[in-house]
């Protein structure tokens, strides 16, 4: 479990976060969305305990962030818009080399497997990451992801740049994860796959979360016509759904 309790964060004289309180259970796909600079990577990163909260707390499992780091970071899995891998290194080598920084490096057929399971197709498993498309390394990160057996995810904008195909292969993976009571965290620019692949919906502006609602709850317009209302409204309480 995921959560954030009055969490604020503040870059020299700049709020980038206020105040934000968010809950992400088992099972549960928190998508957030918001203009650049609204947040979301703060966010991310007070989770990822990359930066220090001004106020506030960060709890994973129920464990204090600041406070017990270590035993945190063993409940979670991380993937950056941008995947870190070494290109002269396969695809098996990589997930072999990071799964096993966590602890659990899986032995060749293990990995293998983990490989196969998240649609990297066999002919890459053996090939340098130097050659691979952006949606062939998301997948290697999700592989890596599975290898820990975290039950908390972050993602970064995982799907940005990544063709409506390989969108779609990382959308169902993240389903699988969801299914196997993983709690995700995800910021994303992307409505269509926030509202389809999300259980829940935050929207953040400047900041702070205006909105935080059940998919379920809206349409895909309807929350475009939300989204897009936030964004122009000067004062939030003037913002109607
Ligand atoms: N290291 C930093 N030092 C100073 N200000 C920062 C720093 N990191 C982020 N900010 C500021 O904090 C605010 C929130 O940034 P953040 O990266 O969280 O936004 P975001 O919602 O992730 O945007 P994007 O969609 O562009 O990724 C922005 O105003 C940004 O300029």
């Amino acid at each position: 479990m995921l959560e954030a309790i009055n969490l604020s964060k503040k870059y020299g004289g700049h709020q980038a976060l206020i105040n934000l309180n968010l809950k992400v259970s088992p099972g549960e796909v928190f998508c957030l969305l918001g203009a650049n600079g609204a947040g979301k990577t703060t966010t991310i990163n007070l989770f990822m305990s990359f930066i220090q909260p001004t106020s506030g707390e960060v709890r994973i499992n129920n464990l204090e962030v600041n406070t017990q780091s270590q035993e945190t970071k063993k409940h979670l899995a991380y993937i950056p818009e941008n995947l870190s891998l070494y290109g002269n290194l396969t695809g098996l080598e990589n997930l072999q080399f990071f799964a096993g920084l966590g602890g659990e490096k899986p032995d060749k057929p293990t990995a293998e497997l983990l490989l196969k399971s998240v649609g990297l197709q066999p002919e890459a498993v053996q090939k340098r990451v130097s050659q691979y498309s952006k949606g062939m390394r998301q997948k290697v990160g999700i592989a890596i992801a599975k290898a820990k057996q975290a039950d908390n995810l972050l993602l970064d904008e995982p799907t940005s740049g990544l063709d409506p195909q390989a969108s779609n292969d990382f959308a169902r993976l993240l389903q699988d994860m969801k299914q196997n009571d993983v709690a995700i965290l995800m910021a994303t620019h992307d409505l269509f796959r926030a509202k389809e692949g999300g259980t829940h919906i935050g929207i953040m502006k400047a900041g702070k979360l205006i909105h935080s609602l059940k998919s379920e709850e809206i349409t895909l317009q309807e929350l475009e016509h939300l989204y897009l209302e936030t964004m122009k409204a000067e004062n939030h309480a003037e913002v109607s759904y």
